[in-house]
């Protein structure tokens, strides 16, 4: 059976002067997962927020925190994602050189393990921790801002890294350019956990983001 579609909007779009408001606004409009960018201005070219801030906004939602640390190196904050709340942790395969003790340590700290994949790494780079992982991510736009066009050669990929996952109980998310233009051509290639930023927190309110949100749904089953 086809697993529950999930949708995660990405904070990264949302007003940071109301960052509690923001992530409230779209857990009542529908959210299923809250997606925290974090972002380190060495990994990738931009810097945003870490364990501390993650622990302040806690308190706006009960869903679950979904972290993607865009950071290198990612190990020695784990722990303070863990505490601050978070309940997966999601690291980049070309930021973690020993990838597997990573990801054990991830488990081991009770929260679900992610492996991200920026565009041009191969899915091969996870083929052997594959039993480790509760999560892939598959960047389908340079990691680093919201906003960006949505790069078609990674639906090959999607549908490539579904078929890697086979019967394993592993969500494949995917996150950029995420749009009702483009989430049914992923979601049939085999993604079905969903990040979007611009495409959620656009109108800026909360009936707004629940508009969104829904549009985003009715185009997964169009
Ligand atoms: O991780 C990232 C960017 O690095 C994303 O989560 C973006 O924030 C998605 O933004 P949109 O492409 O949906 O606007």
């Amino acid at each position: 059976m086809a697993a529950e579609i999930l949708i995660a909007p990405s904070i990264l779009s949302s007003d940071f002067s109301r960052l509690g408001e923001e992530i409230a606004a779209v857990d009542r409009a529908g959210a299923d997962w809250i997606h925290l960018d974090v972002m380190d201005g060495h990994f990738v070219p931009n810097i945003t927020f870490g364990p501390p801030i993650v622990a302040a906004v806690r308190k706006a939602s009960v869903k679950f925190f979904d972290a993607h640390l865009m950071i290198e190196p990612a190990d020695p904050y784990l722990d303070a994602f863990a505490e601050a709340g978070c309940e997966g942790i999601t690291v980049h395969a070309e930021a973690c050189r020993h990838l597997d003790r990573t990801l054990q340590r991830i488990r081991a700290l009770g929260c679900k393990a992610g492996v991200a994949l920026n565009p041009a790494t191969s899915e091969t780079a996870i083929e052997h921790v594959l039993d480790r992982l509760d999560l892939v991510l598959v960047m389908t736009v340079n990691p680093g801002f919201g906003g960006q066009s949505f790069i078609p050669a990674m639906l090959e990929k999607v549908a490539r890294v579904r078929a890697m996952i086979g019967t394993r109980d592993i969500r494949l998310q995917v996150d950029g350019g995420v749009s009702p233009e483009t989430i049914g051509d992923l979601a049939r290639a085999g993604a079905d956990c969903f990040v979007a930023g611009s495409a959620i927190y656009r109108g800026g309110s909360e009936a707004a983001y629940r508009q969104n949100i829904e549009a985003l749904r009715a185009a997964v089953v169009a």
